[in-house]
């Protein structure tokens, strides 16, 4: 039986046994305010470019929900239930552990850095769609429904900020997690140097635009 996790805005995520395999569903459903035939290309789209991401990750061994089936009919992709927790719980659970912290920060570090690498855009970093395995401890990127191809170090930066924004609003007085999470970041990427250089001016700008309100 499936049994429903999670309805979002534009899916539903359904835990369920997928031939004895624990298994996720992620189903894009339309959206009544678009035209249906445009709506049908976008959606499948996003599909398409979603598993992609996945399956270009698994190819480059960066740890990834395998993908099992896309069902192109119903905009579902079927991909394996990552058995673990997130890196929020963990940081959560693990307050003022800082060798945890920073152990954290380093497979952050290296994974975005391998993700950018292959040129793969996040678009959705958070503490929430980071996982552990329980198995490995290794670390596992979930949720690719805003990833893109891109090679650009401004698309790389802004990808590295979003996760800034979310880090320090989730897990107060992490600055120091994050200064790790990039360093680490840095030492492992292609163009770790000019991404770095990058962060500052999208910092600054979002700097000046919550001035400007
Ligand atoms: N492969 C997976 N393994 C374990 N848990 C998962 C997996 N995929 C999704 N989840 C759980 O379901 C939640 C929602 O999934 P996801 O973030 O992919 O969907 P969404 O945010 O609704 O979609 P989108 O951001 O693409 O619109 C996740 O936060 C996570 O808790």
């Amino acid at each position: 039986m499936a049994q429903l996790i999670q309805q979002g805005a534009e899916a539903k995520v359904f835990a369920l046994d997928f031939y004895g395999r624990p298994a996720i569903a992620k189903e894009r459903f339309a959206k009544t305010y678009r035209h249906p035939t445009l709506d049908k290309k976008l959606t499948s789209r996003r599909v398409v470019q979603e598993a992609r991401c996945l399956f270009r990750c698994q190819q480059a061994g960066i740890d990834a929900p395998a993908v099992y089936h896309i069902d192109d009919v119903r905009n579902t992709i079927y991909m394996e239930h990552i058995q673990g927790r997130t890196v929020k719980r963990a940081l959560v659970d693990g307050e003022g552990d800082t060798a945890l912290a920073e152990q954290l920060a380093i497979k952050i570090g290296k994974a975005l850095a391998a993700l950018h690498r292959i040129q793969i855009i996040h678009g959705d970093l958070t503490t929430s769609n980071l996982y552990l395995r329980e198995s490995t401890d290794s670390l596992v990127l979930i949720d690719f429904g805003l990833s893109y191809h891109s090679n650009l170090i401004e698309d790389k930066a802004v990808d590295l900020y979003v996760l800034e924004r979310a880090f320090l609003s989730t897990h107060p007085n992490s600055e120091a997690t994050f200064d790790g999470i990039v360093r680490a970041y840095v030492k492992q990427a292609q163009d770790g140097k000019q991404v770095l250089a990058k962060l500052e001016d999208v910092r600054l700008r979002g700097r000046k635009r919550s001035m400007v309100g």
